[in-house]
């Protein structure tokens, strides 16, 4: 039988070629089953009729309310002229206002008559108000107020001067319900829509168009989310499985002499229990024969390098190479540096290999990678970009995987023949569901503790016109011997006028600070490489005690001896970036300092943020906030990993429930099933290949973009 959904969507009656074809360039709607899948952006509740005094209670982005028109006036003159209508209920009174169309609604609203309004509500000094609320009369038959709850599409400017607005493109979606109704293909095995209680496919596509009631479009809408998000927690479940089953690994099973003369010799600091316990759990992976695949989650500051380094010195002893990537150049020399002193006893050799490394030296190092002479590279993207060859890979660390691309790294080293073990290392405290999608193939050690002697810092919010008061609490901390960054916001969109506030903010900082009495440098993102490297060394080495900075420092940077972190126009950070520039500070056994500096007037939600960073240093508390302030789309690297996983209908942030639900209904499949061979799953392994190979598309294309 011919599928219906793979029709051409301009055979839908009333589309035609040039509707169809603006359809496709709009919102990539080629076929029956695209305007299917065009589910409605939000819905509207027209289900019930609100008293205006609960209108003044309830946060509904629109309701409809049943009033009696009891005055109305024309006010301002021109262009500021509109008509006020007041309405009144047996609760109350409300304003509804016109600014366009005011003779055409004259007309039709009658003093002392009652209607329907529907719009969105807004109060004004304690009142009531809607501006352009839509009208008509109660109890007409058909009427829009009496037809519960209603999906607003998604439509362009474009579309809609074409005839295609929201009201247009759902009259197109009831005709296609028409034709597709009853041949709609169940994609979830009977056992799971059982033991879930799910309604069908077909049922749900219907109420997710047309909702009968609030509950049904709910339900609806749950397996709709489920049948999307439990398709990607299976493939990454079975990946895992897989790979834990199948994929071969360098077994490192020698603890050699370079490991233990460290160990025992050299560390700066005994380790903290948590750093113990995951170097146990990587020795154990490295040791199965497959290959690992670890994510280390730990909170700023929390001491991930030195795991690092172990791990690469376990992997010297075998007889492999190790390669480890920092997000930015910044970081990759730090990281050179300090393994670089932290080595050399030991006859380790450790190279550096970025965007800035010259040809002649590139020669060098290549050599010297395959020869095997290098044991440790340290790196940058640039490490993949140029294709860096290695005599025999073991091991791979990637730090800050979420600057890197999250899918990338599926499919960084499947040229050799035996992969490298992987240890993804990360800062930013990922909230567990979300994890759950982001990083569900691989598993997790945490480093849940702090090193000891660690003072919690100190947060404060500032106002601009506390200024003075903050500039003399920086004098007061530098005279004691302490260092301060200072960062500003980095707006891509503006990068010169960010560096200009960078700059200004420079020069009125030196007005407090004057030279030769204190040294402050500059470090931003535009600048060239030595000049960053020159500034950061400077301040490294005690010789400047003020750091004046754009994010270049967000990540990773370690001086113990800073004390004060002021982020200037800090309601333009979003949470998670804020707790990774506090991370710069509090790394010492000194007690440290946060100052938030805002602007007077800010949003609600930017003051949300200031006021929990003030409240909690705990970086999982803080995610958890971030997510539900501005969702998973905004978290760096998630909007991303969205549309890589092909997520479009549930939201990685809000449906950590479903996301739980989907995880749980996967392992179950896979502990009955563990390879999808039965008869009854053979539904789901067709949508598991369908994802990868969907998945491994975007992977490629991200993949071909930076190499
Ligand atoms: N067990 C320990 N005892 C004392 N100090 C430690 C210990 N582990 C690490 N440190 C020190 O703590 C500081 C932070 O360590 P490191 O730079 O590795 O943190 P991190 O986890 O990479 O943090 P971030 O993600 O913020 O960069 C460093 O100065 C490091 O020398």
């Amino acid at each position: 039988m011919e599928d219906i959904l793979l029709r051409d969507i301009k055979f839908l009656p009333s589309v035609g070629p040039k509707r169809a074809e603006l359809l496709k360039l709009e919102l990539k709607i080629s076929t029956f089953g695209d305007l299917l899948m065009h589910l409605p952006a939000r819905y509207i509740d027209r289900s019930s009729v609100y008293t205006i005094d609960s209108v003044r209670r309830v946060e509904m982005p629109y309701v409809q309310i049943r009033a009696r028109v009891v005055a109305t006036q024309i006010l301002g003159q021109g262009h500021k002229q509109r008509y006020v209508v007041q309405v009144m209920d047996s609760t109350g009174v409300a304003d509804l206002i016109w600014f366009r169309n005011v003779a055409w609604v004259q007309k039709r609203l009658e003093l002392q008559r009652e209607y329907i309004f529907f719009g969105k509500p807004s109060l004004f000094n304690g009142e009531v108000q809607m501006v352009h609320p839509e009208f008509e009369m109660p109890g007409v038959a058909g009427s829009a107020s009496a037809m519960g709850v209603q999906g607003v599409y998604r439509t362009t400017e474009k579309l809609s001067n074409n005839m295609l607005g929201s009201r247009a493109i759902s009259g197109l979606v009831r005709t296609l319900w028409g034709k597709v109704e009853g041949q709609i293909r169940e994609t979830l095995p009977p056992h799971i829509i059982r033991e879930r209680g799910l309604l069908s496919r077909e049922e749900a596509l219907k109420q997710v168009h047309f909702p009968s009631t609030p509950e049904m479009l709910n339900r609806a809408l749950y397996r709709l989310k489920f049948e999307e998000l439990f398709g990607i927690q299976l493939l990454l479940l079975l990946q895992k499985k897989v790979r834990i089953d199948k994929s071969e690994g360098f077994v490192m099973s020698r603890v050699g002499e370079r490991f233990n003369k460290f160990y025992e010799e050299l560390m700066p600091f005994p380790l903290t229990g948590a750093q113990k316990r995951v170097i146990k759990e990587v020795r154990q992976d490295m040791f199965t024969g497959h290959q690992m695949n670890r994510l280390l989650q730990g909170d700023v500051g929390s001491g991930k390098t030195i795991i690092a380094l172990l791990c690469a010195l376990i992997v010297a002893d075998n007889g492999y190479q190790s390669a480890i990537m920092a997000p930015t150049e910044i970081l990759a020399n730090q990281h050179y540096e300090s393994i670089c002193g932290l080595c050399e006893p030991l006859g380790v050799s450790v190279a550096l290999w970025t965007g800035s490394t010259r040809k002649k030296e590139r020669a060098r190092l290549s050599e010297g990678l395959m020869s095997g002479e290098i044991d440790i590279l340290i790196g940058t993207h640039a490490l993949i970009e140029q294709g860096v060859q290695f005599a025999n890979l073991g091991f791979v660390v990637i730090d800050e995987q979420h600057r890197f691309g999250v899918m990338q790294r599926a499919k960084l080293w499947t040229k050799n023949q035996t992969p490298p073990h992987v240890l993804v290392m990360t800062a930013t405290p990922i909230p567990r569901t979300l994890a759950m999608t982001l990083y569900g193939d691989l598993d997790v050690s945490l480093l849940d503790e702090l090193p000891p002697g660690r003072k919690p810092i100190k947060t404060i919010h500032s106002y601009e016109n506390y200024r003075l008061r903050v500039v003399g609490f920086m004098r007061e901390q530098i005279a004691a011997g302490r260092q301060v960054y200072v960062v500003y916001p980095m707006i891509k969109e503006s990068e010169k006028l960010d560096i200009a506030s960078l700059e200004e903010g420079a020069v009125a900082l030196a007005e407090h600070f004057p030279p030769p009495a204190y040294c402050s440098v500059v470090v931003h993102g535009k600048m060239k490489q030595a000049l960053k490297d020159y500034g950061m060394d400077v301040f490294k080495r005690g010789e400047a005690q003020i750091l004046i900075s754009t994010t270049v420092i967000e990540v990773g940077v370690n001086v113990p001896n800073a004390t004060v972190m002021v982020i200037e126009n800090a309601e333009r950070f979003g949470l998670s970036q804020l707790h990774q520039l506090r991370g710069r500070v509090g790394r010492g056994g000194d007690q440290s300092y946060c100052i938030l500096m805002s602007g007077n007037k800010i949003s609600s939600d930017s003051r949300k943020r200031l006021e929990a960073m003030v409240a909690t240093t705990d970086g999982f508390e803080l995610a958890e906030l971030d997510l539900q302030l501005r969702g998973a789309g905004d978290i760096d690297g998630t909007r991303q990993s969205g549309q890589a996983l092909e997520v479009k209908i549930a939201n990685l942030a809000k449906d950590t429930q479903i996301i739980a639900d989907a995880r749980e209904t996967a392992q179950g499949v896979l502990e009955a099933d563990p390879y999808l061979s039965l008869a009854e799953n053979a539904m789901l392994l067709a949508t598991v290949q369908r994802i990868e190979r969907q998945r491994e598309a975007v992977v490629d294309i991200e993949l071909a973009k930076i190499s």
